[in-house]
């Protein structure tokens, strides 16, 4: 499914004024960090003050790495999630359990002879996701490093796969366009290229971001 405007996540929202810019800018979601060891994590209390300030039409996506199954639902039960976004080793049966929509993050390992591993395999294992985001695999950390990962293996996912692929990984306005043309994704996701430091966003960077998506896209 080739997308007429390539959709766009900015996850790692911390600040009412950064949810703002996002939006202002055309974001269809944002993203809310609920994994304690990244800098972008929030609260449930600081969660709720952003997306009271943040206009209709964008939808809200809570992240998680490998939680308890109680972590996430005391999430579900203080603020209102669109979609969970799983950045661990979590199996479509925990990933299906909480009964809403669900993104599984799949980090792209580099193999012993240099090509990339086939992501195919973990891709096939939620055939009820709906969607696949493939990031750049880190050992140091499950995501939001800013790092990349070879995008030809990207696009053979887009073709090969039934649910719709997000490409995530040190997406930033100079290197958008390319990613668009050439592996086509559903959608993006992206932190590290639209912050000044790891947690705050610059609304320069966000508008320069999708300035270059529009101009991609149209
Ligand atoms: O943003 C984080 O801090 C984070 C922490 C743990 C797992 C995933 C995280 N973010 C996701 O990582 C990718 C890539 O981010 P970046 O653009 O390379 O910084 C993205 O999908 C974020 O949602």
């Amino acid at each position: 499914m080739i997308p007429r405007r390539t959709r766009v996540k900015i996850c790692g929202i911390t600040r009412p004024s950064d949810a703002l810019a996002a939006a202002q800018a055309g974001a269809d979601a944002l993203g809310l960090v609920f994994y304690p060891a990244s800098k972008r994590a929030v609260s449930t209390t600081q969660a709720a003050v952003i997306q009271s300030v943040t206009p209709v039409f964008v939808s809200w996506v809570g992240l998680f790495v490998d939680p308890e199954p109680e972590q996430v639902k005391s999430v579900l039960n203080q603020i209102k999630l669109d979609c969970l976004q799983f950045h661990g080793d979590e199996d479509a049966g925990f990933c299906e359990s909480f009964g809403l929509p669900y993104m599984k993050a799949i980090r792209v390992k580099p193999g012993r002879d240099g090509m990339a591993t086939d992501p195919m395999p973990e891709i096939t294992a939620h055939p009820n996701a709906s969607a696949i985001l493939l990031d750049a695999y880190d050992p140091s950390m499950p995501g939001g490093t800013g790092k990349r990962f070879d995008w030809r293996v990207a696009r053979q996912c887009v073709e090969a796969s039934e649910v719709p692929i997000v490409l995530a990984g040190g997406l930033k306005a100079s290197n958008v366009g390319k990613a668009i043309r050439d592996v086509q994704p559903w959608a993006l996701d992206l932190s590290s290229g639209v912050e000044s430091e790891p947690g705050l966003k610059d609304p320069a960077l966000i508008d320069a971001f999708f300035d270059e998506v529009n101009r991609v896209s149209n």
